[in-house]
């Protein structure tokens, strides 16, 4: 949906954060439009699934032992036909690897946002990281398309070149704004982001226009802020002010679809 929509709806949306980030996930869905909330508590899952119009799921900090909680959250959530939003932080390393393939396999997800090292492993193809980061290169057009194929979510995979795939339609965001890659949790709170805009109805059409929204306002903060410290706080500033407007021209302007 508009962004429009998402200010006079105020979708709700539950976030499995990880322990670094959560405080600036929230804001970013906050200044938006959206309702955030965080819990890891398996006990009130129900409960918030009821309530919550999209859900994110984030690796970042998982222990062992939660595992079997973010299954049974993928399934609560699924079986109350909200999306379920997968953030696969570093998803290379074993312990992770192993950990989402049982997410996969035993729960449920719709849409998978991470950088083009954490979408390669989806697609199986080799991608340089570092932890959090990804450091190689490669053709992150077929690699998102890989990775939706193969694992039939939708996938936003986000960078210098942002790309969306549901494995039939493509659509490619090339706008370099190196300053969001300088504050982590931009990846985690492009996640939930995308939460608020595919509460209404989980489409491609809404993880781009999310996509295309985040980036804008990124390029927008980067115009008046040049170091990362103060950039953040612009961000959630321009995320604040944006218009449906601006983003429907930027839209036009630089959202390329294969
Ligand atoms: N070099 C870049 N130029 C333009 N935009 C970028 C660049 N690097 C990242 N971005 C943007 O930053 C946002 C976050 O994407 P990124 O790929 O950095 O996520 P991430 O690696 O998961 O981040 P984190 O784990 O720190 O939260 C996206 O909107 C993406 O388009
Ligand atoms: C730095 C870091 N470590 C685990 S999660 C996280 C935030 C980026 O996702
Ligand atoms: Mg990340």
């Amino acid at each position: 949906m508009t962004i429009k929509n998402v200010r006079t709806q105020s979708p709700l949306v539950l976030t499995y954060a990880n322990f670094v980030t959560p405080q600036f996930v929230a804001n970013v869905v906050n200044v938006i439009g959206g309702s955030p909330l965080m819990s890891r508590e398996v006990s009130e899952f129900n409960d918030l699934c009821q309530i919550a119009h999209a859900v994110v799921i984030n690796i970042g900090t998982l222990k062992a032992n939660e595992l079997s909680d973010i299954v049974t959250l993928s399934k609560v959530a699924t079986n109350l036909d909200k999306p379920v939003i997968l953030d696969p932080v570093a998803v290379a390393v074993p312990f992770r690897s192993k950990a989402v393939q049982t997410l996969m396999r035993e729960g449920h997800v719709d849409i998978i946002r991470g950088n083009a090292a954490e979408i390669a492993w989806f697609a199986d193809i080799d991608f340089d990281s570092q932890g959090i980061d990804a450091t190689g290169s490669g053709d992150v057009i077929a690699i998102a398309q890989l990775a939706a194929e193969k694992t039939g979510a939708i996938i936003a995979l986000s960078g210098a070149k942002d790309v969306i795939s549901d494995g039939h339609q493509t659509a490619v965001i090339e706008t370099d704004v190196p300053l969001l890659s300088t504050n982590v949790g931009t990846g985690d709170a492009l996640s939930s982001m995308i939460g608020a805009f595919v509460a209404e109805s989980l489409t491609m059409e809404n993880v781009t226009y999310t996509m295309a929204t985040f980036k804008l306002a990124g390029l927008k903060a980067s115009h008046q802020i040049t170091t990362p410290g103060f950039y953040s706080m612009q961000l959630l500033d321009e995320l604040a002010a944006i218009t449906s407007e601006e983003v429907a021209t930027f839209m036009t302007e630089s959202v390329q679809y294969l």
